[in-house]
């Protein structure tokens, strides 16, 4: 394992969903005081033709935003389908980034979860996304 595959201390893999989250690449998640940071390392896989990472790898880890909050919410749905999701690509992310995901839910409603988000690298923001997600009666 080369310095670049470290998984920083404290993270633990999240059991991939059968499909295409299984091409992506792991998910780690770490508890940090009461939140949970999702992480994940950038690979060659993961670039698009800049050299920088896809903007839909990107995009596919906004989706990602509420497996931080599962405690938070009170449904007992195992899926809430995405009914929105904007994204804000701040800044390019490298080969061989550590991005940190830092989700907060807004709010769950009878019908809806708000929710937003941001990725750091080395602590500056790279990307900001906020998503609704349908609960389903
Ligand atoms: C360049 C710009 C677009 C505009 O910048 P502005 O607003 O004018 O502001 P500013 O110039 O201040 O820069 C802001 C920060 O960026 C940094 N930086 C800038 N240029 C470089 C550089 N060449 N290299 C390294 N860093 C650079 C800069 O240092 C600063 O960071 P800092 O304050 O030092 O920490 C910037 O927002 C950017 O690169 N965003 C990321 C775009 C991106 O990765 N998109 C996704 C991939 S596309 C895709 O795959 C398509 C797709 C999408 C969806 C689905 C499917 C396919």
């Amino acid at each position: 394992m080369s310095a670049n595959d470290m998984v920083p201390d404290g993270f633990h893999l999240v059991n991939a969903a059968p499909g295409f989250d299984v091409h992506m690449g792991n998910i780690y998640l770490k508890q940090v005081g009461e939140k949970k940071v999702l992480g994940f390392r950038v690979r060659e896989c993961h670039l698009n033709k800049a050299g920088t990472c896809h903007g839909g790898v990107l995009t596919y880890l906004a989706d990602m935003q509420l497996v931080p909050l599962e405690d938070q919410i009170s449904s007992n749905n195992f899926h809430f389908p995405t009914k929105n999701l904007d994204i804000d690509f701040i800044a390019p992310v490298p080969r061989d980034a550590w991005i940190e995901i830092e989700a907060d839910l807004v709010r769950e409603t009878k019908g809806t979860l708000y929710s937003h988000a941001v990725m750091k690298v080395d602590g500056r923001i790279v990307v900001r996304t906020t998503a609704c997600y349908h609960i389903a009666k």
